[in-house]
């Protein structure tokens, strides 16, 4: 092999090519469930616990949980909430988590930027420009997200061999129809790297790209995520290179989530989430 090869980024044209590919396209291509059931393998799961029903969760018997074939260590939750569920998260992303003094836009305390809002931080609170969690600057994470991060690790970690997460930074990514992310991996969580890193969708559907741990060791694998699905990386993924570059919208919102509501916060939530996606991610950092 040339050093010229070897060192070929086989990632980013994978993110061009979902970039510019028709919606139509992307939903034939991109993995799921549905279309490329081979790739997942499903994991029985043998848990009673009692689910608090201010999560929104569905029992945990309907649930469907998947490790992921082309990624080692990367778990699939095939949306576990109900509609109502997901209408309460969306508008505690909106109104709660948004409406704090660390945001994209600087101090959103009263919302008013909330429409250019890219992202907002809880507990330990990153700092973007060196790439570091600050030990003192830390705010309270919301109990709801606490005890729903905690259902749902239980669950998995009792059926697999994830361990147990305890969230200490929560980043919500506020999207756009046409807002990427880039390739990067989550590495700045100190001694928190064995521990999963939990992620969570709402609204819009993305294209969730997931690559080795460097962007020459294999081409990404292009997984679709939908509202309320989640995904948990742990082992080998956790490290991996990995990228949204497409948002797509998706009919669900309008036909199913938000058809005939009455209840006027919802309607303002759903002027809002109509062409966006939200996506909460929780990881452990010092412990
Ligand atoms: O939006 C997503 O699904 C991924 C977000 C992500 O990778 C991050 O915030 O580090
Ligand atoms: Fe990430």
């Amino acid at each position: 092999m040339s050093a010229s090869s070897e060192n070929l980024d086989l990632f980013t044209p994978v993110f061009k090519h979902f970039r510019h590919l028709s919606d139509k396209d992307c939903l034939i291509q991109a993995y799921s469930i549905t279309t490329h059931p081979t790739l997942f393998q499903q994991c029985p799961l043998n848990i009673s616990i009692d689910v608090d029903s201010s999560l929104g969760l569905q029992p945990i018997s309907t649930w469907s949980l998947y490790s992921c074939k082309f990624s080692n260590g990367l778990y699939f939750l095939s949306n576990p909430f109900t509609l109502n569920g997901q209408r309460q998260w969306i508008n505690r992303c909106l109104n709660n988590y948004a409406r704090q003094t660390r945001t994209s836009v600087g101090d959103n305390s009263d919302n008013q930027n909330l429409t250019r809002i890219r992202w907002a931080t809880l507990g330990y609170h990153y700092d973007w420009t060196n790439k570091i969690y600050k030990q003192d600057d830390h705010t309270n994470i919301p109990d709801e997200l606490v005890q729903l991060s905690q259902t749902i690790a239980q669950v998995i970690s009792s059926n697999t061999n994830c361990p147990m997460i305890y969230p200490e930074a929560v980043i919500i990514n506020y999207y756009h129809l046409n807002s990427t992310l880039c390739a990067h991996t989550d590495h700045s969580e100190y001694d928190a790297l064995t521990k999963p890193l939990l992620s969570i969708s709402f609204g819009n559907s993305a294209i969730f790209l997931i690559g080795g741990q460097t962007k020459t060791e294999c081409q990404p694998s292009p997984m679709l995520l939908h509202s309320g699905d989640i995904i948990i990386m742990t082992g080998t993924s956790r490290l991996c290179f990995h990228a949204i570059p497409r948002i797509l919208s998706d009919p669900f919102l309008n036909d199913i989530l938000y058809k005939n509501i009455d209840d006027d916060n919802d309607k303002v939530c759903w002027s809002y989430i109509h062409d966006k996606r939200i996506n909460i991610n929780l990881r452990q950092v010092y412990t």
